[in-house]
C-alpha cells in the first residue's frame, strides 16, 4: 500500500502539521506536479518554506490582488513548483487567520499567521489583571477562528492565583485556564498535552513570559537555537530567525515579530498612527489641552480653515478619542473593583484565621 500520506517523503512534513485532510485538498496540485510546503517565514517577494525534503527559499509572484490578506504568511500551506527557482504556485485555503485589526475602516488587515489552531493568551500573575486587555485578546482569538487557551504565567509569583482564575472564569466562560510557572516547570506538561498536534501561537503583553514559556515547550533553548547564522548576498552574516518551530511532542509553534508586537489595548497608540497629522498639528496649539474647538491659537482649526485638513478628519479623531477614553475608564473601574474585592477577601481570610486561633486558645 502506498497512500501518499504514509509515503516516507511526507513524514517530515507531518511534523509541521500536514494532515490527511490537507493531503486530500492537495490532490489536484499534486497531479499538476506541485509539492506541498509550509511557509516558515515571509520576505519581500520570497519566502522560506519547509517541504518533505527540507527547507527551500521560494519566490512569490507579484500579487494579483491589492488585498494584502491574499499574500502568503507564516503558517500558510503552499503548493510549490520546484525547479531552478522554486516558486509558490498557490496557497491552500486557510482554516484560520490571525489578522491585525486596523483602526482605519478603509485599510485591509494584515495576516500575521495562518492555520493556527490554538491561541495561547499569556497573562502574568505577577501584575494586576487587565481585564479589558484580556477581552481584546479573546476577541482576537475567537475572531480568527482559533481556540483560545488562557495561560496564567509566573504562578510562583502569584499572591492569589485562585482568585485571578475565578475572575477570569466569569470573564471567559468555557475557555481553558491553566496556571503555569516556567520557574518551577509547573503544568508545562499539561500545556503540552492541551496543545496536542496543532499549530499554536503565544500572545500577550511584553514581559509576560512568552519566550520563557516557548522555551519550556520546546524543551531546550530552542528559540535561541532557532536563530540560524546565514550569509546574505553581500557576504555579510545575518541572523535568520525561524518563525515556525516543531514542538517535541508534536505540533508547531509560530512566533513572528508581528505577533509579538500585537498590542490591542493601546488605543492611544493606534490613534496617533491613524490621525498622525492631527496629533502633529495639535502639538502647535497654544494650549496643551486644546480641544480644537475655537480656542485661540489652535493650529488644528487653522489647518482646517486653510483647507489642509478635512473637517471630518477631526470628527473621526474625536470619536476614536472618546472610545479610547471610555476603554481606559472601564479598565480603571475594573482595576479599582478588583483591588477592593481582593482586599475584602484578604480581610475575611484574616478574620477567619483569627477566629480559628481564638478558638484554639
Ligand atoms: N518568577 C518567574 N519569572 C518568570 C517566569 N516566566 C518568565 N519569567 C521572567 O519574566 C521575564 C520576562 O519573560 P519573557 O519570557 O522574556 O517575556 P516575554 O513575554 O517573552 O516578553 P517579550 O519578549 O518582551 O514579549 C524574564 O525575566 C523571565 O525570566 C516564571 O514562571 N516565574
Ligand atoms: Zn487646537
Amino acid at each position: 500500500m502506498n497512500h501518499p500520506f504514509t509515503d516516507q517523503s511526507d513524514v517530515p512534513l507531518s511534523r509541521y502539521g500536514w494532515t490527511p485532510t490537507l493531503d486530500h485538498l492537495f490532490t489536484d496540485h499534486r497531479a499538476a506536479g506541485l509539492v506541498p510546503a509550509r511557509i516558515v517565514r515571509v520576505h519581500r517577494g520570497s519566502c522560506d518554506v519547509i517541504t518533505g525534503h527540507g527547507p527551500v527559499r521560494a519566490t512569490v509572484p507579484a500579487p494579483r490582488h491589492a488585498d494584502p490578506e491574499a499574500a502568503p504568511c507564516t503558517g500558510d500551506w503552499a503548493a510549490l513548483r520546484l525547479g531552478q527557482t522554486p516558486e509558490v504556485a498557490a496557497l491552500l485555503p486557510r482554516s484560520t487567520a490571525i489578522v491585525r485589526s486596523t483602526a482605519s475602516r478603509t485599510s485591509h488587515g494584515q495576516v500575521l499567521a495562518a492555520n493556527v489552531d490554538t491561541v495561547v493568551i499569556a497573562v502574568s500573575l505577577s501584575v494586576p489583571l487587565n481585564a479589558a486587555r484580556l477581552e481584546r485578546f479573546l476577541a482576537l482569538a475567537w475572531g480568527s477562528g482559533t481556540r483560545p487557551l488562557i495561560v496564567l504565567t509566573k504562578g510562583d509569583l502569584a499572591a492569589d492565583a485562585d482568585a485571578v482564575q475565578a475572575e477570569i472564569t466569569t470573564l471567559a466562560p468555557g475557555v481553558d485556564i491553566l496556571v503555569t510557572s516556567a520557574a518551577t516547570g509547573d503544568n508545562v506538561d499539561i500545556l503540552t498535552a492541551l496543545l496536542g498536534g496543532g499549530t499554536t501561537v503565544l500572545l500577550g503583553p511584553s514581559g509576560t513570559g512568552k519566550s520563557t514559556l516557548a522555551n519550556a515547550l520546546l524543551g531546550e533553548d530552542a528559540l535561541a537555537i532557532g536563530d540560524v547564522r546565514a550569509q546574505d548576498g553581500k557576504g555579510r552574516h545575518t541572523t535568520v530567525r525561524r518563525e515556525l518551530l516543531p514542538l517535541p511532542g508534536g505540533g508547531v509553534l509560530i512566533d513572528t515579530p508581528g505577533l509579538r508586537g500585537i498590542s490591542l489595548h493601546d488605543a492611544a497608540d493606534g490613534l496617533e498612527q491613524v490621525f498622525a497629522e492631527i496629533e502633529e498639528l495639535a502639538r502647535d496649539c497654544r494650549f496643551d489641552d486644546c480641544g480644537h474647538d475655537g480656542e485661540p491659537g489652535c493650529a488644528v482649526r487653522a489647518a482646517i480653515e486653510a483647507g489642509e485638513v478635512a473637517e471630518r478628519r477631526l470628527a473621526g479623531y474625536r470619536k476614536l478619542q472618546r472610545e479610547a477614553a471610555f476603554e481606559a475608564s472601564r479598565t480603571d473601574a475594573r482595576l479599582r473593583d478588583e483591588r477592593v474585592n481582593r482586599q475584602k477577601s484578604i480581610s475575611s481570610h484574616l478574620r477567619a484565621t483569627y477566629k480559628f486561633r481564638d478558638r484554639q486558645r
